[in-house]
């Protein structure tokens, strides 16, 4: 008998083939402390939770006999996977189950911020017949930015649509051809940010999000911009947004998730005229939590009974004797994908691997999923990609993943070609593992190097002149950005060149923007593996 343990709420009716399997147990416990968890988990067989329940590394360690922990919902930040995977506990999630409920959660907040609906009501109800203080704006004729044309951004594209707004999008993997299919305007974040009326972003929370609108942006805005944020606290900077109000360039906000929930008594955004809230309830609809709920439990019962599973957000298991071969390259082809994928330009459309040398002769498609979850998870977020989902997720955002094999490994035992394929750029890169130095970048597009494929990068790209490499030291030292590691590689004397430098810590923008400045130097990219 499996014994499954809900955590958090979750929908009865959601969860009832649990209930009624007759090989399961299912006991509600919901409103668990850690330590309180921690102390019972041992006894169950699978976890059921939404977003509150935290399942940490010491929870997953208690439970000895756990094989799977459910999300009945999206987003996966309460949930360790790095321990899930190491203690082999496959964690999956429901992603679609919600994506309606909060698409229309963010109409009504799009809805009540043009017209002041939450304000106007506390005065009517306060006893104020007051008509002036809140007259609205049209969603007609009105430029709605959509930042993140995922699952949700692309319904709320769809319907504003039918509320007559012109739609601007942007997405590192929205396509032309996409764009034109939902009739939106392919855009960039600043061309957004310039001209939009409304914006709204359904991103998930990742080092590159976070804070994507904040000063400098809402410096640029139109005056009298209205912002919705259904997706994750921090990607809009808060005391940003707060600042923007009070200086008008922000008519209004409405915000449904914050950076740190729930929010401290004195947030500012809890008193502020132009900012309405809501207590995380995008996805709470009694639709959503049946469907997620369905979706999670079927998967769970899958996986108690062994059965073929499906929305893995960790690593399953791999056969043993495929693992003692390649386990050696999985960091590598990562770290490969995710190196390429920050240098290319435009939507990807085709990830293109070659095996060579001795990898020709093993299955290597584990490998592969690892080069493509490194290409995705840089723009999907590392919680949302991972070797079960990574080639789903790429088929899903129309990414053609091609793969070839070669024998002989050109100069090496063994080789990784990626190349990375967008309508305006092919960027390629060549791994390899050298014996007694691990994990190495071999190429870079056409130039050859020998790159740790680890910590922070910058790839310049400049004319082969004499002082260039001393002038680019110089001026990162006069920055405060220490240098680790340098190589440079050039097709000819004179011609183009990269440099690549490892460094201690992120050089801040300023100081690559200055980079860019110096003579002869082309381009300089941080790269972050
Ligand atoms: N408020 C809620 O209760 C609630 C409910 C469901 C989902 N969510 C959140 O909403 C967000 C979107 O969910 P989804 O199901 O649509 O996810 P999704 O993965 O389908 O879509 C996210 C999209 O963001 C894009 N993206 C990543 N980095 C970007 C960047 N720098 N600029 C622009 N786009 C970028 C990705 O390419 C992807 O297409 C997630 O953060 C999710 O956790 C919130
Ligand atoms: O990630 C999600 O699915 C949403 O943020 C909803 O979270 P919830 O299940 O706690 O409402």
């Amino acid at each position: 008998m499996f014994k499954v343990l809900v955590s958090d709420p979750i929908s009865d009716l959601g969860i009832q083939k649990l209930v009624d399997a007759e090989d399961v147990v299912v006991e509600k416990k919901p409103g668990l402390s850690e330590d309180e968890l921690v102390a019972i988990i041992g006894e169950y067989d699978a976890l059921l939770v939404r977003s509150q329940t935290r399942v940490t590394a010491r929870v997953m360690e208690a439970g000895k006999s756990l094989k799977v922990v459910g999300r009945a919902g999206v987003g996966v930040d309460n949930i360790d996977l790095e321990a899930a995977t190491q203690r082999g506990i496959i964690v999956i999630n429901a992603p679609d189950g919600n994506t309606i409920t909060t698409c229309e959660h963010t109409f009504a907040m799009m809805m009540a911020v043009a017209r002041h609906i939450p304000q106007a009501y506390l005065k009517t109800v306060g006893g104020e017949w007051d008509r002036k203080s809140f007259v609205g704006v049209e969603l007609r004729g009105k430029i709605l930015g959509v930042l993140g044309m995922g699952r949700i951004g692309s319904e709320v594209a769809k319907r504003a649509k039918a509320f007559g707004m012109e739609i601007w999008g942007y997405d590192p993997f929205l396509t032309e051809e996409r764009a034109e299919k939902l009739g939106i305007r392919l855009s960039s974040v600043d061309d957004i940010v310039r001209n939009a009326d409304f914006m709204t972003v359904h991103t998930p929370l990742t080092p590159e999000t976070r804070h994507m609108i904040s000063r400098p942006q809402f410096e640029v805005m139109k005056k009298g911009m209205r912002i919705v944020n259904c997706a994750r606290g921090g990607i809009i900077d808060e005391h940003a947004l707060v600042e923007a109000a009070d200086q008008g360039i922000v008519a209004g906000a409405a915000f449904d998730v914050f950076e740190s929930e729930p929010p401290a008594a004195d947030h500012p955004f809890l008193k502020h005229p132009k900012i309405i809230v809501t207590p995380h309830l995008g996805a709470s609809t009694v639709e959503a939590q049946e469907n997620v709920a369905i979706d999670v439990s079927e998967q769970v019962l899958n996986i108690l009974r062994d059965k073929p599973f499906i929305n893995a957000v960790n690593m399953p298991p791999i056969p043993a004797n495929v693992l003692s071969i390649l386990q050696p390259y999985f960091s590598l082809s990562e770290k490969l994908g995710s190196f390429v994928s920050q240098l290319i330009e435009g939507a990807v459309e085709e990830i293109n691997v070659t095996y060579a040398g001795d990898l020709s002769e093993v299955d290597t498609q584990p490998l592969t999923r690892y080069i493509v979850r490194g290409v995705l998870s840089h723009h999907l977020g590392a919680d949302q990609v991972n070797v079960v989902n990574s080639m789903h997720l790429a088929k899903e955002r129309h990414v053609n993943i091609v793969v070839n094999s070669l024998h002989a490994a050109r100069d090496f035992t063994n080789s990784i070609t990626v190349t990375l394929r967008s309508k305006v750029a092919t960027r390629q890169v060549i791994g390899t593992m050298l014996t007694g130095y691990g994990p190495r970048i071999v190429q870079i597009d056409r130039f050859t190097v020998d790159v740790a494929p680890e910590g922070n990068l910058i790839l310049v790209s400049h004319n082969d002149k004499p002082g260039i490499i001393g002038s680019v030291g110089t001026l990162l030292g006069d920055n405060g950005v220490n240098i680790a590691a340098m190589q440079v590689g050039r097709e000819l004397q004179g011609g183009s060149a990269i440099m690549v430098l490892t460094v201690d810590k992120i050089a801040h923008q300023d100081v690559i923007a200055k980079l860019v400045q110096l003579p002869d130097l082309n381009k300089a990219k941080e790269i972050k593996l």
